[in-house]
């Protein structure tokens, strides 16, 4: 495959509704989307997860444009390369993090690598489920009742898990009271790394709720104090923050710091490595599912074909189109009916972008040749 342009999109898409974690609340998404276009003329997608604010991890918009600009699309254009594996493994493995960066280059070959097989992005990935399963991830809210509408919402959508996030002050009696109106529905907690040891007494208190799993309770650089944590509680710790590389997972594994990982392709640089990370949890049977970035349809469109992976044996915060945009870039968009999404079979990554949409959301565009 040889690589003759790549074209740089900054995009601004306001969100339907603003979504509150413990690091911050978004209104809009603010995204670079990468287009790779080959010498006989077929464009490969993706879309760069990083957010504008060094909040859920130090990378941005800014920093990724920079290291595409000025490190990852010269070496793209200057290299023809057979595979798209050989990107992480060999081409960027010099350049240390910059983990988003590097995945959005490498997610647009992987597209337009799977359309020059005219296969689906989830067969070449070796995906094999037909149909993936669903959860939602709901933001912070002014009130447990505003929460509580949330869920009934979605549960009569027919999502598959439902993920609350929680901060100090929004966990425990949160988590209580939606329990007491739902004692068994698939429930977990998300708090993006708001804890630290010292809240050993709520997260213990968490413990007795039947929760599906916690989602990164303490430092978004942490494996050391989350395996004491873990030693502490039934409930199952999963990794997202902590986990950028197949290394971070064996680690985490070796240690006890987590019995669940949350991946997404972004955060640990793109589609090879997840699937590195996919096969070292297979053979320890360690379930996975795909978290996601508040993505445009191009960035879910990778999730679901990530997901098809036999691996990923739980519900993914891949939710529909509609939860977040009054209108999608992509056709046909996500949509979710009774909480599963039918995997597309054309090739690529199966939904096409819609170029007038598309326009209309790009603040600023520069070519790469
Ligand atoms: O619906 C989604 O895309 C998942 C939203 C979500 O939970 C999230 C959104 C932005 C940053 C971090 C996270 C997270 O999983 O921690
Ligand atoms: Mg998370």
């Amino acid at each position: 495959m040889k690589i003759k342009q790549v074209v740089l999109r900054h995009m601004k898409m306001d969100l339907l509704h603003p979504f509150t974690t413990s690091f911050g609340t978004e209104y809009d998404r603010d995204f670079i989307l990468v287009e790779v276009i080959s010498e006989d003329g077929i464009s490969g997608w993706a879309e760069n997860v990083a957010m504008p604010t060094p909040y859920y991890n130090e990378e941005t918009v800014k920093t990724n444009w920079h290291m595409l600009e000025d490190y990852l699309i010269p070496i793209l254009l200057n290299n023809e390369i057979q595979h798209p594996d050989e990107l992480t493994e060999n081409h960027f493995s010099h350049i240390r993090g910059n983990y988003m960066a590097k995945a959005s280059l490498e997610m647009a070959v992987w597209d337009l690598y799977a359309r020059e097989q005219n296969a689906s992005l989830s067969s070449v990935l070796g995906g094999t489920k037909k149909t993936i399963d669903v959860g939602v991830s709901i933001g912070i809210k002014d009130s447990i009742d505003e929460t509580l509408e949330t869920i009934e919402e979605r549960r009569l959508e027919g999502y598959k898990r439902f993920k609350l996030k929680i901060r100090p002050g929004w966990d425990v009696e949160l988590i209580d009271k939606v329990r007491k109106v739902y004692p068994d529905i698939p429930l977990m907690a998300d708090a993006n790394s708001a804890y630290t040891l010292e809240d050993i007494d709520m997260l213990t208190a968490l413990d007795d709720y039947n929760l599906m799993m916690i989602e990164q309770p303490l430092a978004y650089n942490d494996i050391i104090d989350h395996a004491d944590l873990q030693a502490r509680l039934k409930t199952p710790i999963c990794l997202d923050e902590s986990i950028h590389s197949l290394e971070d997972a064996r680690k985490a594994l070796k240690l006890g710091s987590c019995k669940i990982i949350n991946i997404k392709i972004g955060r640990v640089g793109g589609l090879t490595q997840a699937k590195k990370i996919h096969d070292f949890c297979q053979e320890r049977n360690v379930p996975l599912w795909c978290g996601g970035m508040l993505e445009s349809g191009i960035g879910r469109a990778h999730n679901i074909a990530i997901t098809t992976l036999p691996n990923f044996t739980l519900p993914g915060d891949t939710a529909g189109s509609a939860l977040y945009w009054a209108e999608d870039i992509i056709e046909p968009e996500v949509t979710v009916e009774n909480g599963i999404i039918t995997v597309p079979t054309s090739p690529g990554m199966g939904y096409e972008p819609s170029m007038v949409k598309i326009d209309k959301y790009t603040v600023y565009s520069q070519t790469y040749r």
